[in-house]
């Protein structure tokens, strides 16, 4: 106020026609305002750099701490907050497969399998997205024991660094999820050098959508196992699932892609979940890598959307796979295009209820296929009223389906590949 009321009498003072007095007064304009605004900015910028800098060295610190680089990560959960030395990131100055798998040897090393352990004969039973996947028998080492079948992930040949570096992430991931009953279990690894293994529990029956579709032939007996499906083991299954699902959750994990093509089963019904890889993606990479082709019949309405996911997505397909359980096999949606599925879901178009499903189990999937995923229940609640239906649901009636499934047809209308069948089927 003081400065302004000396600067008005310098202009009182001043006649009109005086240019220096003019320029004199607007000197302090120009000087001291630009002044003011290059001090603040100085002082701004100081402090952003000071943030900067402390961010940058506490970052160095922890990685210091743990021996580990830095990795993305996925809705908060790192590996190394489990304590598993879930390194999954791995320097990439490494130049060869050789040294990179000489310097990764001791982080695997608890589960290396000999590999004369293994048999020289290895059956193949898929072509999975990694490599193929053999059938092979395991010699513990106990001349007394029997061999036991094992399942063998390998990786491809022609695999690359990058691709050497994922399946020994992959072999971490499962080290780290540790075991579930409902998960399909890794007994250990081969990869101390070319060609790498994952040494895997065999779950002999096979893929559930192969079980289902056997179901509709007339065969009783199979290898010990019953082909024949009841309501109540419909949800014997699905709570199997679900448990494999609250694990993943409480792990702040979801599955990606819950599908009965994903399910191994046991000649007791027990169910396995397979089919990692996708959590493993978006665990370590926080999304799914583009290079996935995932089945838009199971996808929930964000997944279609490319809007983040979480388990509530899985959810969405659990409610598909109850509907492939009930129908023994059937694609889902068999009159929509799988390319038009967003478009049939958008005008809020959900599957009819199937003549084989009771209305407490269409009424579980409605709430399954429910648009926003708030609104779809976890995996706990949806178990807890599993086993409610389940106590009164029919264990007699075996489900029935007369027409036998074609497996180019089935593949064309859910929109999958028919190499991403299972074999067994084909030997049926
Ligand atoms: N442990 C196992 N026991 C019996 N069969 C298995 C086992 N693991 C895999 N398979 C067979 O291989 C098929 C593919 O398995 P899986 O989905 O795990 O491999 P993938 O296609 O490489 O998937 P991902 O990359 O998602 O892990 C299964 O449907 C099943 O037929």
């Amino acid at each position: 106020m003081g400065d302004r009321r000396v600067m008005t009498r310098k202009l009182l003072e001043c006649s009109f026609s005086d240019k220096l007095c003019v320029v004199q007064e607007g000197q302090y304009e120009v000087i001291i305002v630009p002044a003011l605004f290059v001090g603040a900015f100085l002082i701004l910028l100081g402090v952003i750099l000071w943030l900067f800098i402390r961010g940058q060295r506490a970052q160095q610190q922890r990685s210091g701490r743990q021996g580990i680089a830095p990795m993305p990560s996925s809705r908060g959960l790192r590996w190394e907050e489990a304590g598993q030395g879930g390194n999954v990131c791995v320097p990439l100055k490494e130049t060869s497969v050789e040294s990179f798998l000489r310097a990764r040897a001791p982080v695997l090393d608890k589960l290396q399998v000999p590999r004369e352990q293994l048999s020289e004969v290895l059956e193949q039973i898929y072509n999975g997205s990694c490599g193929p996947i053999y059938r092979a028998k395991r010699n513990s080492g106990d001349s007394s024991a029997k061999p036991k079948s094992v399942v063998l992930k390998a990786l491809k040949e022609s695999a690359g660094l990058h691709e050497v570096q994922n399946f020994l992430g992959q072999i971490q991931f499962y080290q780290y999820l540790g075991k579930h009953k409902n998960l399909v279990q890794l007994e250990g690894c081969c990869t101390e050098r070319l060609p790498l293994y994952m040494v895997l529990e065999d779950v002999a029956q096979g893929d559930l959508l192969s079980f289902l579709w056997t179901c509709r032939r007339d065969v009783m007996t199979m290898d010990g196992l019953l082909y024949d499906i009841t309501e109540k083991q419909v949800y014997h299954i699905g709570k199997q699932v679900l448990l494999a699902l609250e694990f993943l959750e409480d792990k702040h994990l979801f599955h990606g892609d819950v599908a009965a093509r994903n399910i191994l089963i046991q000649s007791d019904l027990t169910a396995k979940l397979c089919g990692l890889g996708l959590a493993y993606e978006v665990h370590t990479q926080g999304a799914i890598s583009s290079a996935r082709t995932i089945p838009l019949k199971w996808l929930s309405p964000e997944r279609l959307l490319q809007r983040p996911a979480g388990i509530r997505a899985d959810i969405w397909s659990f409610g598909i796979l109850l509907y492939e359980m009930v129908t023994l096999g059937a694609p889902p949606y068999p009159e929509v295009p799988p390319t038009s599925i967003l478009q049939h879901l958008q005008r809020r178009k959900i599957m009819k209820r199937p003549s084989s499903c009771k209305h407490t189990m269409y009424n579980i999937m409605k709430s399954c296929w429910r648009w926003s995923e708030d609104s779809r229940p976890l995996p706990r609640e949806l178990r807890v009223r599993l086993e409610a239906a389940a106590r009164t649901a029919d264990d007699k009636a075996v489900l029935q389906v007369p027409e036998l499934v074609v497996p180019e047809l089935y593949a064309a209308v859910a929109g999958i590949s028919v190499n991403s069948l299972s074999y067994s089927y084909s030997i049926l």
